[in-house]
C-alpha cells in the first residue's frame, strides 16, 4: 500500500475522503489509517459537536458527494447505543475525544434467538484518535461512554450512506428496525420533527 496521507485538518481529512471514495472500489484499511492518522483537534470540530442530556446525538458533517456520510456522534456521560447492524454498509469510527467501549455480537441465529442471551464476541477501549471498522459481515456492536466525567466524541463514516438499521435486544435477539435521524446538519441544528420517537438507536 502507498505511504499514508497525513490529513492536516479536518477539512483536509474530508478533502482526502472525497478523493478516495471516487473510486467504486474503497480499501477499507486506506480509508481507516486516513482517519486515524488525523490528529483530533476540538476546535475544527466543535461547531458540530451538540450534546443531549437524554441520548447520544448524531450531527451531520458532510454528504461525501453521496458516497458516504461523515456524522459526529456526541456521546453524554453513560450514554449508549443499542445492539445494532450497518445496513450494508462500510462504517469507520474514529475517537475525537474520551473514550467508547464497543461491544461485538453475533448475529442472533434463528434456533437460538428463542432460548436466551445474544453472543458477545469481544470488548475493546476506543482511544482518542483511533479509528474503529465494522460491517456486518464482523457482527453486531453496542457502543457505549462508560465515563462518569467526561463526554465523548467520534467522527463515523458510513458508506453508503443509510438512515434505518436494525435493533436487538440482548435478551432475546429480538429485531426492529429504527429510523436515525440528525440532531444537526453542517452545524445547524435540524427542526425537531412532530414527533421524537425512535430516533437513533
Ligand atoms: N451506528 C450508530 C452509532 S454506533 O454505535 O456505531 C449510529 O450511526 O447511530
Ligand atoms: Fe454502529
Amino acid at each position: 500500500m502507498e505511504k499514508v496521507m497525513k490529513p492536516k485538518s479536518l477539512d483536509d481529512l474530508i478533502k482526502l475522503l472525497h478523493k478516495l471514495f471516487e473510486s467504486d472500489k474503497i480499501n477499507v484499511e486506506e480509508v481507516q489509517h486516513i482517519m486515524e492518522a488525523y490528529d483530533s483537534n476540538p476546535q475544527e470540530w466543535k461547531k458540530f459537536a451538540m450534546f443531549d442530556p437524554t441520548r447520544y446525538t448524531r450531527n451531520l458533517v458532510d454528504e461525501g458527494n453521496g458516497k458516504f456520510n461523515l456524522i459526529l456522534l456526541c456521546w453524554g456521560e453513560g450514554q449508549g447505543s443499542s445492539i445494532h447492524d450497518h445496513t450494508d454498509s462500510h462504517c469507520f469510527m474514529k475517537m475525537l475525544q474520551g473514550e467508547l467501549k464497543e461491544t461485538l455480537f453475533e448475529w442472533p441465529n434463528n434456533k437460538t434467538q428463542e432460548v436466551g442471551d445474544m453472543v458477545q464476541k469481544s470488548q475493546s477501549i476506543l482511544k482518542k484518535n483511533q479509528c474503529a471498522y465494522i460491517n456486518d459481515s464482523l457482527g453486531l456492536h453496542r457502543v457505549e461512554n462508560d465515563s462518569h466525567t467526561e463526554g465523548s466524541v467520534s467522527l463515523h463514516l458510513y458508506s453508503p450512506p443509510f438512515d434505518t438499521c436494525q435493533t436487538f435486544d440482548e435478551r432475546t435477539g429480538h429485531k426492529n428496525t429504527v429510523k436515525m435521524t440528525f440532531w444537526s446538519k453542517f452545524g445547524e441544528r435540524t427542526q425537531s420533527e412532530t414527533t421524537v420517537s425512535q430516533e437513533n438507536n
